[in-house]
């Protein structure tokens, strides 16, 4: 399905609180095809996650797709989940620290201190509700992403 424009950093959409998904999108064409073209354009650039407000729309829907890599090559492989209005509901004490990037920032990397391990519950496109522990690569992921939807960008805790 569609790549799509991904806004960049200083781009106004990127700054803003996203919206909730309402309800009665749940299920919904609409839904199943922004998750696609979501996909579609993390793929394209090769990235382990996106938010949508980073294809100009402003509504808390993120994926999560963690993969070795060479930055972190014991990273799990997961299968990508799309997590409609998550929350995240405890974050650990503990923090690590570990190298980002962004879709949003492409000419930067930076070493950002995130928690370890995070509770998290969202809703899936049938709008179940989930609560998951994830830790390690993947929770930074989570962490990254819910920060895009709260118009925060890894550049700002740098
Ligand atoms: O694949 C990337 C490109 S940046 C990326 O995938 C962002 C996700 C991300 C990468 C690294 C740590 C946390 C989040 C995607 C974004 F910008 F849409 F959120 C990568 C960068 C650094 C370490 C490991 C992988
Ligand atoms: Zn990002």
């Amino acid at each position: 399905s569609a790549v799509l424009p991904v806004a960049q950093r200083g781009e106004i959409i990127l700054t803003l609180k996203a919206v909730p998904v309402a309800a009665s999108e749940f299920n919904s064409p609409w839904l199943e095809q922004l998750a696609q073209a979501m996909q579609a354009t993390m793929l394209a650039r090769n990235g382990v996650g996106i938010a949508a407000p980073q294809v100009y729309v402003s509504k808390r829907v993120i994926i999560v797709a963690s993969r070795p890599n060479p930055r972190y090559p014991d990273a799990p492989d997961m299968a990508a989940v799309v997590m409609v209005n998550p929350e995240i509901l405890q974050f650990s004490k503990e923090t690590c620290l570990g190298e980002e990037g962004c879709l949003s920032v492409p000419d930067e990397r930076g070493t950002v201190a995130r928690a370890q391990r995070i509770i998290v519950r969202y809703f899936t496109l049938h709008g179940e509700s989930v609560e998951a522990t994830y830790e390690g690569f993947p929770a930074r992921i989570v962490q990254h992403e819910v920060d895009h939807l709260d118009g925060v960008l890894f550049v700002e805790r740098l």
